[in-house]
């Protein structure tokens, strides 16, 4: 999958702007808040609907003005796509395919696969556990519509159910009845979403290891480890023991909406006993392992973001990136870096054509 051209209008800090890119590296240099990140940031928009960077739909729109138009003009297995996603203040955001507005933006995830490695990603670590929630499902959905259904009605009974309990917390009245009504539908959904993730973990961690293994060049070992309240018991047992707690703190308080991806480096958690080095390579190990997963999946090369990377990190291992990114495994890649001279030696030594855009006025 190639991302031919992009056209950008009241984004961010770009009033209007447009690339034609090259079909294998592009790079994106320039001085501190020149706007290199958000140019990554619109193609991550074009895939998912949203900013990775920032989710406030009106604070992406450029200040002072109304709206924001992002136009991407895509080469997909042999046919023409044209995506674009615009948003007015105050009115629902719109996302087209060839023409044609989508109704569910939830049926245009996975269609333009896409990876991105940020400094951001350290959020993975350092953050809850809501943060790696997202993260796995981010990369199931993108392969599996039936898995974002289901996360997507279970998040809505959730946020029913917690009003229920909020309702009887208010009025100083219960209904188990209508509880149990929201007990099952939730039960319905976390099933299937609880033995996806355990399916998932055990495909995605060996891709994940040998990943690390090839960055780090350590002896190290690391591993991803599944929490879920779900391997406790069965589900309704459990939202039946923490009833009591449920109905005082007027939320749900079991669930996959719980559940956490432990990092772990030698048996020990990355985030309490890692080396900064280690934990970085810990995360571009996972970002690729990442792409790895999705393109195993759809057979789509997704398109790969690597936006700062080349400061975060020593000169062996921008080599050993570098080395990665010149297989043939890898499509369309997209760089940002404040250092032109750098970005260019770096490319240089990949055997790719590349394109590199100054983005200093
Ligand atoms: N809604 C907006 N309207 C106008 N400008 C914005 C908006 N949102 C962000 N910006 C501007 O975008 C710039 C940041 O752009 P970006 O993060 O892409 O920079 P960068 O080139 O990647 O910089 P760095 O090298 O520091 O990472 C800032 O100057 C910020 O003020």
């Amino acid at each position: 999958m190639i991302l031919k051209s992009l056209s950008l209008l009241n984004y961010k800090n770009f009033q209007s702007e447009s690339f034609v890119f090259n079909t294998k590296i592009n790079c994106f240099v320039g001085n501190n808040g020149v706007g290199k990140t958000n140019v990554l940031d619109a193609i991550y928009h074009l895939s998912f609907g949203k900013s990775y960077f920032n989710p406030v739909s009106s604070q992406n729109i450029k200040h002072g003005e109304a709206f924001f138009v992002v136009n991407g003009d895509y080469e997909k297995q042999g046919a023409e796509e044209k995506v674009v996603v615009s948003f007015k203040k105050g009115q629902k955001k719109v996302i087209k395919r060839n023409g044609k507005a989508y109704e569910k933006f939830s049926d245009h995830i996975g269609f333009l696969p896409l990876v991105i490695v940020s400094p951001a990603d350290s959020d993975l670590i350092v953050e809850g556990s809501a943060t790696r929630r997202k993260f796995i499902d981010s990369v199931i959905s993108q392969g599996d519509k039936v898995y974002l259904d289901h996360l997507i009605k279970y998040n809505k009974i959730l946020a029913q159910r917690n009003a229920l309990l909020k309702y009887f917390a208010v009025n100083n009245t219960f209904s188990q009845d209508s509880l149990d009504v929201y007990n099952d539908q939730l039960n319905e959904y976390a099933q299937p979403i609880f033995k996806k993730r355990q399916a998932f973990l055990e495909v995605f961690m060996p891709i994940f290891q040998a990943r690390y293994k090839a960055i780090s060049k350590g002896s190290e070992q690391v591993e991803l480890e599944y929490k879920s309240d779900l391997f406790e018991a069965d589900f309704k047992t459990l939202l039946k023991q923490t009833l009591n707690k449920d109905k005082a703190v007027q939320y749900t308080n079991v669930g996959i909406h719980k559940d956490d991806l432990v990092f772990n480096i030698g048996e020990h958690p990355i985030k309490k006993f890692g080396s900064q080095g280690q934990q970085k390579s810990f995360l571009i190990a996972l970002k690729l392992a990442q792409f790895d997963f999705i393109k195993q999946q759809s057979g789509v090369n997704p398109l790969l973001l690597l936006d700062d990377i080349f400061d975060k990190l020593d000169e062996s291992r921008v080599a050993q990136i570098i080395k990665l990114v010149d297989d043939e495994h890898f499509g369309q890649l997209f760089i940002s870096d404040t250092h032109a001279d750098r970005t260019e030696r770096a490319v240089k030594q990949v055997h790719q054509s590349y394109n590199i855009f100054n983005l200093n006025a």
